[in-house]
């Protein structure tokens, strides 16, 4: 690990954007990429493969801490999640395992034995990292923190195109509750509740395209980082 790599956190609620951003600040930055959220989903997929329940914190902390996952970026450019050997790409997409995610994300130990993992992926020449804690906990030091957002009716709206475009048949309303319930959820733990990173941009995304938002990101990246660097 490069402890000095520069890392660029884009926090935010569920649904604003940030993975979609993200994806594309690193690209543009050529800078490694961390969607944290994925690993939350892993380890929901895990306990529901291990039988454990998602309130028993202390069966969780080593599914937690030795989750044999990986993410293999295919020839085309894809990427593919591998759980204990199975493929689960788009298992750990459902609102299903996104709702359990945020349960087991709430207990303080299962974070804990998280942190390694993440910080594992801060890597020369730069970190590109989406989630709820980057730029409060898990990133602290970033030179450059985003928090995401957008209205919960424009994110169910963007939830409901995405999952319908996949063949999947969702209600929006049903949709507005889980992210509510997520909202709330993530917004109200003890520990590492989703709120802006001190310093942080926010950006609101409601009324925003894919390509303003990653612009505002850019500039913003640009600004601090040449700030830091002392160049006039
Ligand atoms: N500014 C935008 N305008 C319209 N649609 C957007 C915008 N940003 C993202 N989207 C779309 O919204 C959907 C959700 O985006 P994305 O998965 O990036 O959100 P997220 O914040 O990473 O969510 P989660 O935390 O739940 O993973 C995607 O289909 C994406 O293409
Ligand atoms: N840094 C993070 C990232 C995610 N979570 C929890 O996981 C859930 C799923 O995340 P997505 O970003 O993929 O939607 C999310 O609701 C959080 O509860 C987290 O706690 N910290």
């Amino acid at each position: 690990m490069q402890q000095n790599a520069p890392v660029i956190t884009i926090d935010g609620p569920s649904g604003a954007g940030k993975g979609t951003a993200a994806r594309l600040v690193a690209e543009r930055l050529g800078w490694h990429l961390l969607d944290s959220g994925a690993i939350y989903r892993v380890l929901a997929v895990a306990t529901e493969y291990h039988h454990i329940a998602t309130d028993d914190e202390e069966a969780l902390i080593p599914i937690a801490a030795h989750l044999d996952v990986q993410f293999n970026i295919s020839s085309e450019g894809n990427s593919k999640v591998i759980l204990e050997g199975e493929d689960v790409t788009d298992t750990i997409r459902t609102e299903e395992i996104g709702a359990i995610a945020s349960q087991v994300a709430a207990f303080p130990r299962v974070r804990e034995a998280l942190l390694r993992r993440q910080r594992a992926f801060r890597l020369a020449p730069g970190l590109v990292a989406d989630g709820r804690d980057m730029g409060t906990v898990v990133f602290v030091d970033a030179p450059v923190k985003v928090f995401l957002t957008a209205t919960a009716e424009e994110r169910a709206h963007r939830r409901y195109n995405q999952l319908k475009a996949k063949g999947y048949d969702v209600k929006i309303g049903r949709l507005l509750d889980d992210i509510r319930q997520r909202d709330e959820r993530d917004q109200n733990r003890t520990v590492a509740p989703l709120v802006p990173a001190e310093g942080a941009l926010t950006i609101d995304s409601t009324e925003l395209s894919i390509d303003e938002v990653v612009s505002q990101i850019l500039a913003f990246a640009n600004e601090k980082i040449t700030n830091a660097s002392g160049a006039k």
